[in-house]
């Protein structure tokens, strides 16, 4: 069995380890005499009461010989006042790698899942971002021949049966940041998102065209910011032209080709068979819930009306809203995020669009793991006939809509804003209902649909580029690169005010322990006195 462990206890004055009992390849600390100021120390990190942590077992507590929780674990730095600003400690089990970050929190990741995410060129391309190793080809029961915690991350060198050993880098803010075990708790909102009602007609989120257009793209990313946040944001100061709407589109990316065209130009008429193409009032609504993925973003430029009034824009917050009728209503929130709703866009002769599945898709859809709210459906002009509903559902769907739709044309949450030329609107098509009021005269607007992939990975981007909090983390070769490599294999410095126990021990089988050339161990603390394994 190979067994490694990297850890650090911070032991103070006159502290001494009696005992390091190796057992089998397996380190374990015990019986640690505390005479130093235990006031001042949490108690041993192994105890209950320190962690409130699921705190990973030890191999010690998985072998046979279980030694007494409070005398296992590690003794944390006396009374941390603030994380750990140390290595973290890393240590091995059976089949997972434990990673303390502080007292009270760990992270825990499973020796196939890091062998498989190894992210060094061979195993991960370092241009396309894809992965090169097999998984398929990695043991089950993979286990590491050495674990090394370094200021910039994790290194873990495993065994190739057919090749000399691999090493995987793994820095700490990419372990963190990845961490499932527990799930990694952001410790930054990305982009709160802010809900909002009528009263965001007195300062709609707007930027300048000049500033967006500006290839510093500073501009670019504070227009994506605010759509992310509200969900809509204008661009004022364009030139009242399809050509400079369309280039202003393309500064997020690529715009998206629809059975209405790529830039589309609209006009009453009717020149296709939808409604918007009409004089008439739209409801408040999300488009294309026909798509089996409706659009993301949604541009809208007035370029003109002329002998006519009317064609106010609608704009309501749909996760405004849905927080309303969660708070008012949970269990008519429940129906309209379970109720699948079909849907249609069949005027053309040619064409006839439904979603995948034909049952269609929730009003109220959210992520699958969090729960948390992502998109909004709705466009009950568009709707196909309820044929799926439960017979003893459909008096409370109709319930959970019209309690929806109460409240979407509540004047709390409208948004009415009148466009004009010069100012474009765009619209995150996920969260935001739009409309307009009926009008009259020769009404000219112009915009695109932008799929939401496109306008998430260029926020991405951006939001990596200008926001340190989401710096893109340092790739493999970055750190191999720097991190001067005697560091990497070297300890740490041992302060001269505490004694610091580095003990990184590659264990093979302990009778093979010192036949391995590369294998060591080193141990620096007093009066330490290492007992053979059983
Ligand atoms: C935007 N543009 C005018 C091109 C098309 C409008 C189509 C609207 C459609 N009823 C839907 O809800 O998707
Ligand atoms: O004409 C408008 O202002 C909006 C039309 C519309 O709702 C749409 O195109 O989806």
């Amino acid at each position: 069995m190979q067994v490694l462990r990297t850890c650090r206890l911070t032991l103070g004055k006159r502290m001494s380890i009696r005992r390091i009992h190796l057992s089998g390849g397996v380190l374990t600390l015990n019986s640690l005499s505390l005479p130093y100021n235990r006031t001042q120390t949490t108690k041993p990190f192994g105890s209950a009461q320190a962690s409130t942590q699921r705190r990973p077992r030890s191999t010690a507590e998985t072998t046979s010989q279980a030694v007494p929780s409070d005398q296992l674990g590690f003794v944390p730095d006396p009374a941390p006042t603030s994380p750990l600003h140390d290595i973290p400690i890393a240590s091995t089990d059976e089949n997972k790698i434990s990673i303390l970050w502080s007292p009270q929190n760990w992270s825990r990741f499973h020796h196939i899942w890091l062998r498989d995410h190894c992210r060094c060129p061979s195993c991960f391309h370092p241009v396309t971002k894809q992965r090169l190793v097999n998984t398929f080809q990695i043991p089950r029961d993979i286990k590491p021949i050495h674990v090394h915690g370094s200021t910039e991350g994790l290194e873990v060198v495993w065994p190739a049966p057919t090749t000399e050993h691999h090493s995987s880098f793994y820095p700490w803010t990419w372990l963190r940041e990845h961490s499932y075990d527990p799930p990694h708790q952001k410790d930054h909102q990305v982009n709160e998102k802010v809900l909002w009602g009528a009263k965001i007609a007195k300062s709609p989120p707007t930027v300048t065209y000049e500033e967006v257009m500006d290839s510093t793209d500073t501009g670019l990313y504070k227009w994506l910011s605010d759509i992310d946040r509200f969900g809509i944001c204008f661009v004022s100061g364009v030139p009242s032209t399809p050509k400079a709407t369309e280039g202003l589109c393309e500064r997020i990316g690529f715009i998206r080709e629809t059975q209405y065209g790529k830039f589309w130009q609209f006009t009453a008429g009717l020149a296709k068979a939808d409604m918007a193409y009409t004089t008439m009032a739209l409801g408040a609504h999300t488009d294309n819930t026909y798509f089996t993925d409706p659009c993301g973003l949604q541009v809208f430029h007035l370029l003109s009306h002329t002998d006519g009034s009317g064609g106010a824009t609608l704009l309501v917050d749909g996760f405004y809203v849905a927080s309303l009728l969660k708070e008012l209503h949970p269990d008519l929130y429940d129906v309209l995020s379970n109720v699948p709703i079909p849907a249609h866009a069949a005027g053309e002769p040619t064409l006839i669009y439904k979603p995948s599945p034909p049952s269609g898709y929730p009003t109220l859809q959210h992520d699958f793991l969090t729960r948390e709210l992502t998109q909004v459906r709705w466009n009950n002009d568009d709707r196909s006939v309820m044929s799926h509903l439960e017979p003893d559902l459909v008096e409370r769907w109709y319930d959970a809509i019209r309690t929806w739709h109460k409240l979407l044309i509540s004047p709390d949450s409208e948004f009415w804003v009148q466009l004009t030329p010069g100012t474009v609107l765009t619209v995150n098509n996920h969260r935001v209902l739009h409309g307009r009021s009926a009008f009259d005269g020769k009404r000219h607007v112009c915009g695109a649909y932008i799929g939401i992939d496109e306008y998430r990975s260029k926020l991405t981007v951006l939001r990596e580029k200008f926001d340190p909090r989401f710096k893109a983390p340092a790739t493999h070769e970055t750190l191999t690169s720097d991190v001067n490599q005697t560091e990497r294999y070297g300890f740490t410095s041992i302060a001269t005010t505490s004694l610091k126990v580095d003990l990184c021990l590659i264990m093979d089988s302990m009778s093979k322990c010192v036949a391995v050339p590369w294998i060591w161990a080193i141990l620096m603390v007093k009066d330490a006195e290492l007992t053979s394994g059983d």
